[in-house]
Formats: structure tokens, C-alpha cells, sequence
């Protein structure tokens, strides 16, 4: 049976989750999607073909609604879609820090709700998307939810108190290696290489060792070992990351990242 599912609040991530289903080869009629902003909405028929609707239509309509909205804006939306919200609906939050046990106090009592973490490479199909039962989702929901996101990339199953250190983790964490690549190109341009050609090569060296962490089967220590010679380039780099402080201010970085995540879930 296809199942009409609605993306509530089509932000960044909720745009990327709909361009992915459209991908797999969901019908656009199969489709629901909620704005906020009317030019969203325009800009949301130009680019994927689809019509926007209201939050209540979409509860009504669908049989799985998938909410996008920040964790700030969760309780208001939860609270509209409240009274149009059967208890068959399968409810997927999106939402750093919100947990199953918020949305479902918002909903008619034993709504199945599933919380999942994904990050924006779902935009290339390349997303890792965290996936959580709440207290009434079945083995079903949680089947349904993977099927959605394993359409823009992988998933994997964690217990919902893991989700916090994964949002660090993974919902954030293409955002350092941006970071990374942004320094790195500005050293190449200290070290009187061209911004586009500094780029290029970071980025290349970027994929080269995303597909050997994901392939080679080796651990990074050995990988970063294989780099590293003797006496050369490498390991006057890699002292200067450690005299830095790097590894712990990566630690510290995602520990905020983590104490942040549970912030969202009291509301802050
Ligand atoms: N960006 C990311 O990498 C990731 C984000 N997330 C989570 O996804 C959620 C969305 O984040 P992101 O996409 O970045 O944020 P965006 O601000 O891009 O998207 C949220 C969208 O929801 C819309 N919206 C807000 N309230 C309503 C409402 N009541 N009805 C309909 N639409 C509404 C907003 O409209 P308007 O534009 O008018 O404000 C906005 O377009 C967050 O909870 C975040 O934690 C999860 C994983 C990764
Ligand atoms: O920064 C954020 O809060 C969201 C959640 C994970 C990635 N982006």
C-alpha cells in the first residue's frame, strides 16, 4: 500500500527530505508539504513540482507526517495539529532535541511516534539518519520510518537516549567538516596557493579519505599512520594540532553540541 506522507514545515532539511522521496520515485500527489511563508511555497512548486497545503489538511490526509519545524516552533505546531491528528497517523520528528515523550503528550494518547536525526547530505543521498521508537511505535513504524530515509542514505537504530550525542555526532556533523575544509583553504592561501585551486584540492583530499575511512576497513590511526613518515610533513603538522589542542577541543565541541541537543528538549 503507498502511503501519503506529509513533510510538516519544508525548511532545509524538510526540502531536502522531499527532493529525496520525489527521488526514489514517490508520486508528487502521493505527497503533502506545509510552509509557513507563501514564497516558500512558491519556491517549493517551482523547484520539485509539488502543491503546499495547511498543517490540519496535511494531519488529516496523510497517513505518516514527517515534522521539520525547529524544536522552538514544535510545541505551537504540535498543538495545531493536535485536534486533526488521528492516532493511526504515524508521527516522525526531525526535531534536535525533542523527544518522543514530548510529541506524544501534544497528540490523542497511543499515537505511534518515531524520532529520526538526519543531516543535510540527504540532499545527495549520502544522509545518516538516526532512528528512535517512542513508546507506541512498533516494529512497522520503525520499518516505515527507515524505508522514507533510507531513500537519502543510511540509517541506523539507537536507543533514544543516544540521540543527543548522535545529533553532535552525525545531525551536525557534516557542519565541522565544512569548518575544516574552510581553515584548511584558508592556510592553502597563506601558503600563496589560488582560493579555487586551495579548494580543490582539500575537497579532493576530503572525498580520497572519506572513502578510504568507509571502505579500507582500516582504523583512521592506521589510515593517518600511512600518511605520516618519518621525519616528514605530516608529523610537523600533526604536532602542531596536538600543541593546538585540537582532538580536545573537538571533544569539548561536540560535548557542547550534545548539552545543547538536551537544552532544546527542555524548551531553552
Ligand atoms: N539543518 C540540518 O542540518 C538539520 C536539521 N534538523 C532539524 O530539522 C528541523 C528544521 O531545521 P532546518 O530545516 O534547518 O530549519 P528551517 O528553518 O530551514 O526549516 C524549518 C521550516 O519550518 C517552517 N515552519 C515553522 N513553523 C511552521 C508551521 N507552524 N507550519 C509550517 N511550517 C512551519 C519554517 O518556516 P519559515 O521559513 O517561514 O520560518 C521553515 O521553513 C529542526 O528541528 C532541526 O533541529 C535535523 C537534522 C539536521
Ligand atoms: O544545528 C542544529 O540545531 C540542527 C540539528 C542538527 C543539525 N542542525
Amino acid at each position: 500500500m503507498t502511503h501519503k506522507i506529509a513533510v510538516l514545515g519544508t525548511g532545509k532539511i524538510g526540502e531536502a527530505l522531499l527532493g529525496g522521496m520525489l527521488r526514489a520515485g514517490r508520486a508528487p500527489a502521493d505527497l503533502l508539504v506545509t510552509v509557513r511563508r507563501a514564497e516558500r511555497a512558491v519556491a517549493l512548486r517551482a523547484r520539485h513540482g509539488v502543491e503546499t497545503v495547511g498543517n490540519a489538511e496535511a494531519a488529516k490526509n496523510a497517513d505518516i507526517l514527517i515534522l521539520a519545524v525547529k524544536p522552538q516552533d514544535m510545541a505551537a505546531l504540535l498543538d495545531e495539529l493536535a485536534p486533526h491528528t488521528p492516532a493511526d497517523r504515524l508521527v516522525i520528528s526531525a526535531a534536535a532535541g525533542i523527544t518522543t515523550g514530548f510529541v506524544e503528550s501534544h497528540l490523542t494518547p497511543g499515537t505511534p511516534v518515531v524520532r529520526v536525526m538526519p543531516n543535510t547530505p540527504a540532499l545527495v543521498d549520502e544522509a545518516m539518519s538516526v532512528i528512535s521508537g517512542g513508546t507506541h511505535a512498533t516494529e512497522e513504524h520503525l520499518a516505515h520510518a527507515e524505508d522514507i530515509f533510507n531513500g537519502v542514505g543510511k540509517t541506523l537504530r539507537l536507543p533514544e537516549s543516544q540521540q543527543d550525542a548522535a545529533t553532535a555526532l552525525s545531525g551536525s556533523g557534516p557542519a565541522y567538516f565544512y569548518f575544516l575544509v574552510e581553515a584548511m583553504t584558508d592556510a592553502g592561501i597563506l601558503l600563496g596557493l589560488p582560493r579555487d585551486k586551495a579548494h580543490d584540492l582539500i575537497v579532493q583530499a576530503a572525498i580520497g579519505a572519506s572513502v578510504m575511512l568507509r571502505d579500507s576497513g582500516e582504523h583512521p590511526v592506521t589510515l593517518r599512520g600511512a600518511v605520516t613518515s618519518p621525519g616528514g610533513t605530516t608529523i610537523s603538522a600533526i604536532r602542531e594540532l596536538e600543541n593546538h589542542g585540537v582532538r580536545a577541543a573537538l571533544i569539548a565541541a561536540l560535548e557542547a553540541a550534545r548539552d545543547r541537543s538536551r537544552q532544546l528538549a527542555a524548551g531553552a
